[in-house]
């Protein structure tokens, strides 16, 4: 391992989340096994091989599957309230966790080290959330028409949850996930990016340590590290009665009519595209820290990440000028040093797609105000580093209807706000957007049934990131899943409306009747 990881604590932290020089890929909560070929995983951030995974094979699959199914039969019987104190444990173990976790989630992906540690903060805030909810699982009552009956609602368990995930989020996206169906009565089988593999390994190395000292039977929680095709597995097996899946547009299209086929359920948190809308009585200092912490934060790998700034034509070109100030300003490194602003794309290909995107932009008649570029050099040896840019569009270009998973930032000048409104709603996406106005009825009219069309619409502060208190999720192409808070938990389970009738007689409803 190179001095410069050693400088970052990097031995000693893959050491105390467990993590070997060779993993194997597959756990039902025990040991691990695996019969799938070797991956490795890769730093964005010095290009260093960190360790290598063997994955998941076809026989180990199935052997997941049943260990989980049987596991669920026993698990649903627990009380929620008693579930609820496991995900307080596991919250607890977080919290012990927190920087080691932070920084490979750091060094794995690429994002920055306060963004590692934001991430993880983000499990145990659910897993707070979740324990709370166990106790609120609730249904209606209602009033029936015929004498001496009760009706009422209850939620049930649904069985085994499958959770494929992107590599952006590689840990809070599980544990949204995982606190949820679990307090809910189900039992997990994670399968997550092949990119973030150890970020995987190390969570369940977290959880392993809750599922001994509970005492669980193996199958409660299980991982499954590979590629695709196992992800694939878990969305045509009718055995596993939810997926959760987060990742691209174009792979969630299939899961969902896959899942959809079998008559499965399903929460699709896709790609987003999102709009921060600058207004002429916007605070300018606010907005363009918003809208650059948007943009650049996690390289703009984020599903909320800024992409477009819509902007009144009246403070456009002070806008444009400022941020090009800022953009001058921002440190391109390693994100384990707290002074650089902007880390590594996940890896080469991405890189690739960010190239190919600003030649689009260029094709399509985009002018850089800040240009774009990879980044070479002893500093960026990985070949994942690029410059964050920033382009005058029109909101009608191919790329700018697209999402690029890169920092590139596209400037839209609007004149009237229903007009901004419309241009931020035409794109096929919608997660997150933002309005920038210190107006009530700017903000108002964006907020309403004429306004934005995004699952996630925030004044004053920027797109990207969210509470856990919240539902999340997004519209469109972004799939119309909701995650983590508010009523979220209804997602994991199947309803079912009650009648008790406490008399002797047997009245129909409507009235009818039947007489023999
Ligand atoms: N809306 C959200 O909450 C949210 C959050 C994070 C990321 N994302 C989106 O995720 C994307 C980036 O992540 P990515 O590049 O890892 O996405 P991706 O779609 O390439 O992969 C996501 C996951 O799906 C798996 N997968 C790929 N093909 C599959 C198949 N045929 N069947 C089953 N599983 C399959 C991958 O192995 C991975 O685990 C972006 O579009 C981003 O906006 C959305």
């Amino acid at each position: 391992m190179s001095k410069k990881v050693k400088d970052f604590g990097i031995e000693k932290t893959l050491k105390n989340l467990g993590i070997k020089e060779e993993n194997k890929g597959t756990s039902t909560g025990g040991k691990y096994f695996a019969s799938g070929k070797v991956i490795e995983s890769i730093s964005p951030v010095d290009g260093k091989l960190i360790a290598k995974v063997k994955t998941s094979g076809e026989s180990d699959y199935d052997k997941v599957i049943e260990t989980a199914q049987k596991a669920f039969q026993e698990f649903r019987l627990i009380p929620a309230p008693k579930r609820g104190e496991m995900v307080r444990q596991l919250g607890l173990k977080l919290r012990e966790y927190k920087d080691d976790l932070g920084k490979l989630v750091s060094y794995e992906m690429g994002k920055s080290l306060q963004e590692g540690l934001g991430e993880v903060q983000e499990m145990i805030d659910i897993c707070d959330f979740a324990v709370g909810l166990s106790r609120q699982l609730q249904g209606y009552t209602m009033h029936s028409e015929r004498p001496g009956h009760r009706m009422y609602e209850q939620y049930h368990p649904l069985g085994v949850v499958g959770i494929i995930t992107a590599f952006n989020f590689p840990v809070a996206v599980w544990s949204w996930n995982t606190a949820l169906a679990w307090i809910c009565g189900n039992v997990t089988i994670w399968k997550p990016s092949e990119k973030t593999p150890l970020c995987a390994i190390a969570c369940q190395n977290i959880m392993m340590e809750v599922l001994k000292e509970n005492n669980l039977p193996e199958g409660v929680s299980s991982v499954l590290v590979s590629d695709h095709e196992i992800g694939q597995k878990l969305v045509d097996d009718k055995r596993v009665a939810l997926v959760s899946f987060t990742g691209s547009t174009r792979v969630g299209r299939m899961v969902s009519s896959k899942v959809a086929e079998r008559f499965g359920k399903s929460i699709l948190e896709l790609g987003g595209n999102n709009a921060i809308i600058i207004t002429k009585e916007a605070d300018i200092d606010m907005s363009i820290i918003g809208a650059v912490f948007g943009a650049v934060g996690t390289a703009g790998q984020r599903c909320t990440s800024t992409r477009r700034l819509i902007i009144h034509e009246s403070v456009y070109n002070e806008v444009k000028t400022r941020l090009t100030k800022a953009y001058g300003q921002l440190k391109i490194g390693n994100p384990l040093d707290e002074n650089n602003h902007v880390g590594p794309l996940i890896d080469t290909d991405a890189v690739n797609q960010y190239e190919e995107a600003i030649k689009k932009c260029k094709k399509e008649g985009g002018k850089f105000v800040v240009e774009g570029g990879v980044l070479t050099g002893k500093d960026y040896e990985s070949g994942c580093y690029v410059k964050p840019c920033v382009a005058e569009v029109k909101n009608s270009y191919e790329i700018v209807q697209h999402e690029t998973f890169a920092p590139i930032l596209y400037l839209i000048k609007y004149k009237t706000l229903e007009e901004a409104i419309a241009i931020q709603n035409d794109v096929p996406q919608g997660l997150s957007s933002a309005i920038m106005t210190q107006n009530l009825r700017e903000a108002e009219l964006f907020l309403s049934h004429a306004g934005s069309d995004c699952g996630i619409a925030n004044v004053n502060i920027g797109t990207s990131g969210a509470e856990i208190g919240g539902a999340f999720g997004g519209e469109k192409e972004t799939g119309g899943g909701r995650e983590s808070g508010s009523d979220a938990w209804k997602y994991y389970m199947r309803r079912q409306t009650n009648t008790i009738n406490y008399t002797a007689q047997l009245p129909l409803a409507q009235g009818i009747k039947f007489d023999l």
